[in-house]
C-alpha cells in the first residue's frame, strides 16, 4: 500500500487507492453518474478510499462505519469546505452558510439561522403560508382534469418549493412583484454555475488550460449573476426596512417571534446582536434558495414516481390520508398529517433511495487526521456517498427495493431515521455541517405529498405503462431524472370529492 513521508522513511498509511494514470490521477474512473461509478469503485478498495483526481486528494466514504468516523468521531477535523472561486464571486466571498470555510463566520451565521429561522416554532409559523400555497397547486391541478390535460409535476413541485422560499424569504407579496419568476430564474443560473463548478473541483480537467479557461468563463458568469442577485436582494432589504421605519409599534420592529415575519424582517432584526453586514445577509437569503428548493421538489417528483410505479404503495397511501382528513375536508391541514405514518415513511424511503444530494455537499479536511489506522493528510477533499451508503446491502433488506414498510412498526428499519444519528441514513449530512433546514424542507414535502394524493387519483399518460417510468439520474449538486415526470390527474374516485371541486 502506498505510504508517504518526509524522508526516506515513510510512516503515514493513506486509505486504498485503485491504481492511478500518472497527470489525471484516477480521473477516467468517474463516469457521468459518479456516485454510481464512485459505488462500484469502493465494494473493491473499502469505505474509506483515496482518489486523485487530477492533482486533487479525494478521501471517498462509502461506508455507513466510514460515514460515522467522519461526521461523529472526527467532525471537526473534517468540518470545512474547499474554496471555490464560483461560489467567492456568486455569494459575497463564501460569506453564506454552505459554502463558508469552517471558523468564527460560519459559526456565527449558523447559529443565527437555526436560532431564528429554522427552529421548529419558526417552521409552524409558516403553516398558513405552505397550506395557501398548496391550495393554489391543486386549484390548477383542478383546471387541468377540467381540461382534461395533463401535469408536468417536476415543473409544478419546482415552482411551488420556490413560491414557498420566495414567500418566506421575502413576505407574502413576492408573487404580484413578479419576485418569485425573477428568483426561479437566478436560481436556475447558480444551479447551473455551482453544479458546473463542482463537477470541475472534484474532477478537474485534463489540460490546464482548458480548466483555467473554463473557470474564467464561469467567474465572469458567476460576476453577472452576482450582480443580479445583488439588485433584486437590495430592492427587498430596502422595501423591508422602509416598513420596519414606518412601523414602530407593529409586528415587525419586534417582529423576530412573530408569526408572519419574513426571513428578512427576523435578519434585520438581529443583524447587529450576529455582527452581520448587509452582504452577508444577502448570502444567508441566496443560500435559503440554493439549498431549499431543489431538494424539496426532487423529493416530491420521486415519491410521486416511485408510487406510480409501486400502484399498491400509492393505493396504501392514499387510505392512509384519506382516513386520517376528516370527511369532506376540502384540503388535508398539518394537523391532519401527525397521524400519518405511512406519509412519513413514503417520504423517508424516497430520501434514502434518491438523495437529492447523493454526495451531500463536499467537505476539507483542516488538519493531519488519524482515521481508522489511515493518516488523512490536511486539505483533503471529503466525499461523502450517501447515495452508496443508503443502499448498502449490508445496513438495508433488499436494499434497491422502494418498500417504505421498513420504517414502520415492525419494519428492519424502524429506528433509523435522518436525523444524523444512523449513519446508513444521512439525506441531510451529519454533524457541523448538517443540513439546517432539514424541518423546513420536510414540511414543504409533507403537506404537499398528502394534498397530491389526497385530492386526485393519478395515471399516466395514454400509451404509458408503470415500467416506462424513467429513473435514469442526470448528476450535478442534485441530481435529476432524466426525463420529466408528466402525470394524468383524476377527480378522487372513491366518491368523496374535496369541497372545492364541487
Ligand atoms: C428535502 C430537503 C433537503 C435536503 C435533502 C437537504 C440536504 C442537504 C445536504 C445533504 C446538505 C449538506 C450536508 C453536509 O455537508 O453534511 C445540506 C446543507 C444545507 N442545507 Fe439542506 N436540504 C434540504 C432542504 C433545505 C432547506 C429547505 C433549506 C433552507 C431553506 C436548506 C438549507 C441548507 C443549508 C444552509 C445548508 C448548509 C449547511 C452548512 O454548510 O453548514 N436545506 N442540505
Amino acid at each position: 500500500r502506498r505510504r508517504y513521508g518526509s524522508n526516506q522513511q515513510p510512516k503515514h498509511l493513506l486509505p486504498p487507492s485503485p491504481p492511478g494514470l500518472p497527470i489525471i490521477g484516477h480521473l477516467h474512473l468517474v463516469g457521468d453518474r459518479p456516485h454510481v461509478s464512485l459505488r462500484s469503485l469502493a465494494a473493491k478498495h473499502g469505505g474509506l478510499m483515496l482518489l486523485r483526481l487530477g492533482t486533487v486528494p479525494n478521501l471517498v466514504v462509502s461506508s455507513r462505519r466510514a460515514a460515522q468516523l467522519i461526521m461523529r468521531t472526527h467532525d471537526h477535523a473534517f468540518a470545512s469546505r474547499p474554496v471555490s472561486t464560483v461560489s467567492d464571486a456568486l455569494l459575497y466571498g463564501s460569506s453564506d452558510i454552505g459554502f463558508a470555510p469552517y471558523g468564527e463566520h460560519w459559526r456565527q451565521v449558523r447559529k443565527l439561522v437555526t436560532t431564528h429561522l429554522f427552529t421548529v416554532k419558526k417552521v409552524n409559523s409558516y403553516r398558513l403560508a405552505r397550506q395557501e400555497e398548496v391550495r393554489l397547486v391543486m386549484d390548477k391541478i383542478r383546471e387541468a382534469v377540467a381540461g382534461s390535460k395533463a401535469v408536468d409535476i417536476s415543473e409544478t413541485m419546482n415552482t411551488f418549493a420556490n413560491d414557498i422560499v420566495s414567500r418566506v424569504v421575502s413576505g407574502k407579496f413576492f408573487r404580484a412583484e413578479g419576485r418569485n419568476k425573477l428568483f426561479r430564474e437566478l436560481i436556475e443560473t447558480n444551479t447551473r454555475l455551482i453544479g458546473g463548478f463542482n463537477l470541475q473541483e472534484y474532477f478537474p480537467g485534463l489540460a490546464n488550460s482548458l480548466s483555467s479557461l473554463t473557470s474564467w468563463f464561469a467567474s465572469n458568469q458567476a460576476d453577472e449573476a452576482h450582480k443580479r442577485w445583488d439588485e433584486l436582494l437590495e430592492t427587498i432589504i430596502i422595501d423591508h426596512e422602509g416598513r420596519r421605519r414606518t412601523s414602530e409599534n407593529g409586528h415587525v420592529v419586534g417582529g423576530v417571534e412573530q408569526e408572519d415575519s419574513d426571513f428578512v424582517d427576523v435578519l434585520l432584526s438581529v443583524q447587529k446582536e450576529f455582527s452581520v453586514t448587509r452582504d452577508h445577509i444577502k448570502a444567508i437569503l441566496m443560500d435559503m434558495f440554493g439549498a431549499g428548493t431543489d431538494t424539496s421538489s426532487l423529493v416530491l417528483e420521486l415519491a410521486m414516481a416511485e408510487l406510480m410505479r409501486n400502484p399498491h404503495l400509492m393505493t396504501k397511501l392514499q387510505a392512509e390520508v384519506r382516513e386520517n382528513t376528516p370527511r369532506g375536508q376540502e384540503m388535508v391541514a398539518q394537523d391532519n398529517i401527525v397521524r400519518m405514518t405511512y406519509l412519513r415513511a413514503v417520504v423517508k424511503e424516497t430520501l434514502r433511495l434518491h438523495p437529492p444530494a447523493p454526495l451531500l455537499l463536499p467537505r476539507l479536511s483542516m488538519v493531519d487526521c488519524e482515521v481508522d489506522g489511515y493518516t488523512i493528510p490536511s486539505g483533503t477533499r471529503v466525499i461523502i456517498n450517501e447515495w452508496a451508503i443508503s443502499r448498502d446491502p449490508e445496513s438495508w433488506e433488499k436494499a434497491e427495493e422502494f418498500m417504505p414498510e421498513r420504517f414502520m412498526d415492525g419494519g428492519s428499519a424502524t429506528a433509523v431515521d435522518f436525523r444524523g444519528n444512523d449513519f446508513q441514513f444521512v439525506p441531510f449530512g451529519a454533524g457541523r455541517r448538517m443540513c439546517p433546514g432539514l424541518n423546513f424542507g420536510m414540511a414543504t414535502v409533507e403537506i404537499m405529498l398528502a394534498n397530491l394524493v389526497y385530492c386526485f387519483d393519478w395515471g399516466l399518460p395514454a400509451g404509458m405503462e408503470e415500467e416506462d417510468i424513467d429513473m435514469t439520474e442526470v448528476f450535478g449538486v442534485t441530481v435529476h431524472p432524466k426525463e420529466k415526470l408528466v402525470l394524468v390527474p383524476k377527480l378522487r374516485g372513491d366518491g368523496v370529492h374535496a369541497l372545492h371541486a364541487e
